[in-house]
């Protein structure tokens, strides 16, 4: 019974006419719409195809068909509603589409409402579905800041603004909009019939792709439709599953987006990304930030007192017996600093904050005199920083920004700079970085920056590794060893000979030298009878020092340390 249900509530969209249907109809009508035609379909606009060989079927392991056939499935009740005055407000559209918008952040036309909202009904907004989901921007006009590829005037815009999307990789860090672009670009690509299919790599089995090229196929050749293949964390497919798709990028079956927070000339196949545009997003500026963050405030009914405004009265237009909810203008601002261009985790710590001031609020109203007066709630900058989680913010542990703070610290400490090496080392630290992975390099770094010089060093490094796993703060022991390694002497002699030998052996033309005959042990009579060991001089035996070489006879004279002959 609950099956049913659930499946009732899944729907996915007709390859065919573009309704939306239960998941459990739409096989039925898929053989009707195709049988009869699209004309039999209410906004069916396409030929009759010949084949009833589209039917939908469940992925191995998805919930449902909408995998392939979702065009960015709005949740039911998507968008938030806001209690007030407004018109329209908190009407949910039909078929689970996003409400009727009440605020202009939201798509209403301007000044149609004036939004307040009080502490319990904002919680019940904010519960459930994160708010930078429920705060994505569906055009242009709402996405804020990376003008350098989406201003006025650039390729970008203008291909958008003709509907006509290339393939691109858009790379970024976390929360800077990839996924929210893409988003838009499906939206407005909706109004000429082209298809939009996400799917995320690191969920995605090279069978998905597979099934979404098959289809794409299809829809192009029956109903001249294009299809658009978003995927999210491109670089997580392996080089062989990203050729899969290439050929059909290659030939237009599919326009791709992908989306990476890696550099894509590591991560991406180089074919690809020469058939695709990389586009780098930025990490939003602070002013973008602010501007998402205040649409956020808005659209929740929250409001914000200004520098010298005190909080004392109830929100003006409250309908509700509820306290309203205030933010102070600076925890806005610093919360657009602290979450250093990462709109989703900007927006997620606004939304932890006012939701614990809310639900403090609540309990203060049970128990009076506890933060909360009837006045209002209000949330201050030092909520703001509470709700944020430090180690997301400063630092992202699997992404770019791991490799280049460790390249920094080896950089500073090669250049026996020791405040900036302790920068580095605390920025990652701070940021959650595992400590090992400090101290692996540390090891590395006494023996190849410092050497000879301090061969003490690589002792230092391996004793601050060991202590590593015997403390659960380490950060003082990495710090010490990181100011004893920039302080050193530093020696690349063993290092740079080392490599010299390296390339010498890679260099050699034909068989390498055999090991010179007066060089070998000889354990048993034939080696003997062999010559081996023959000639050898054991070095106590002399008082003098020893003539003897020690290297193959081509190679004799040879110095390593210089790179060349003596
Ligand atoms: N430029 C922007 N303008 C407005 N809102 C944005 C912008 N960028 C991100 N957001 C908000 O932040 C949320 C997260 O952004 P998004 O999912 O696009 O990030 P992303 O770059 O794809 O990050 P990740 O690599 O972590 O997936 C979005 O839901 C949206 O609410
Ligand atoms: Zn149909």
């Amino acid at each position: 019974m609950e099956e049913v249900e659930a499946q009732e509530s899944l729907r996915v969209r007709c390859p065919v006419c573009l309704r939306e249907l239960p998941e459990s109809r739409i096989n039925n009508h898929l053989d009707r719409c195709l049988q009869q035609g699209a004309g039999s379909c209410e906004a069916g606009e396409y030929p009759q195809p010949s084949s009833k060989k589209m039917r939908l079927s469940r992925p191995p392991n998805g919930p449902a068909a909408t995998l392939v056939f979702s065009l960015f499935h709005k949740g039911r009740g998507g968008g938030l509603s806001v209690v007030g005055r407004g018109r329209g407000a908190g009407t949910p559209g039909k078929d689970g589409e996003s409400p009727g918008p009440c605020c202009p952040e939201l798509g209403a036309a301007p000044g149609s409402c004036v939004p307040t909202l009080s502490g319990e009904s904002l919680a019940q907004k904010l519960e459930g579905k994160p708010l930078a989901d429920k705060l994505r921007p569906d055009t242009l006009r709402d996405f804020m800041g990376q003008t350098q590829v989406l201003g006025e005037q650039t390729l970008l815009r203008s291909l958008l603004e003709a509907h006509e999307i290339p393939s691109v990789i858009l790379w970024g860090p976390p929360g800077c909009g990839k996924t929210t672009l893409a988003h838009i670009i499906a939206n407005n690509s909706k109004k000429n019939g082209t298809r939009f299919v996400p799917l995320s790599a690191t969920s995605a089995k090279t069978n998905d792709v597979g099934d979404v090229i098959k289809q794409a196929q299809n829809e192009k050749r029956l109903f001249k439709r294009k299809t658009i293949l978003f995927i999210d964390e491109i670089h997580r497919f392996n080089k062989s599953q990203q050729d899969t798709f290439l050929p059909h990028v290659e030939c237009g079956t599919v326009t791709l987006i992908g989306a990476t927070t890696e550099n894509p000339s590591f991560q991406v196949n180089s074919a690809l990304l020469s058939r695709c545009r990389v586009i780098v997003l930025e990490k939003l500026s602070v002013e973008a930030m602010e501007a998402i963050l205040m649409r956020a405030v808005k659209s929740l009914g929250v409001q914000v007192l200004g520098q010298d405004e005190q909080h004392t009265g109830s929100a003006n237009g409250s309908e509700s017996s509820e306290a309203p909810v205030f933010i102070e203008k600076k925890a806005l601002s610093t919360l657009a600093y602290l979450c250093d261009g990462d709109a989703r985790s900007g927006l997620n710590g606004l939304q932890l904050a006012i939701q614990a001031r809310v639900t403090a609020g609540r309990a203060s109203h049970q128990s009076p005199g506890q933060g909360c007066s009837s006045n209002g709630i209000l949330v201050t900058e030092d909520h703001v920083k509470e709700g944020l989680q430090r180690s997301h913010i400063l630092y992202d542990r699997a992404g770019e920004e791991h490799y280049n703070c460790i390249s920094a610290l080896h950089k500073s400490m090669r250049g026996s700079d020791e405040n900036a090496s302790l920068y580095w080392l605390a920025r990652m630290l701070e940021g959650g970085e595992d400590p090992l992975y400090v101290a692996r390099r540390l090891v590395r770094f006494a023996s190849e920056d410092i050497g000879l010089a301090d061969p003490l060093a690589l002792t230092q490094a391996v004793a601050a590794y060991q202590g590593c796993h015997f403390i659960g703060m380490p950060e003082f022991l990495l710090a010490q060893c990181v100011v004893y390694f920039a302080r050193a002497p530093k020696s690349i002699e063993v290092y740079g000979a080392y490599n010299n030998v390296k390339a010498c052996l890679r260099n050699h033309q034909g068989p390498l030298p055999p090991v010179p005959l007066h060089l070998r042990n000889a354990p048993t009579r034939l080696m003997k009878d062999l010559g081996y060991g023959k000639g050898y001089k054991y070095n106590p035996m002399y008082k003098e020092p020893v003539e003897q070489a020690y290297l193959p006879k081509e190679l004799e004279g040879m110095d390593f340390f210089k790179g060349r002959r003596m």
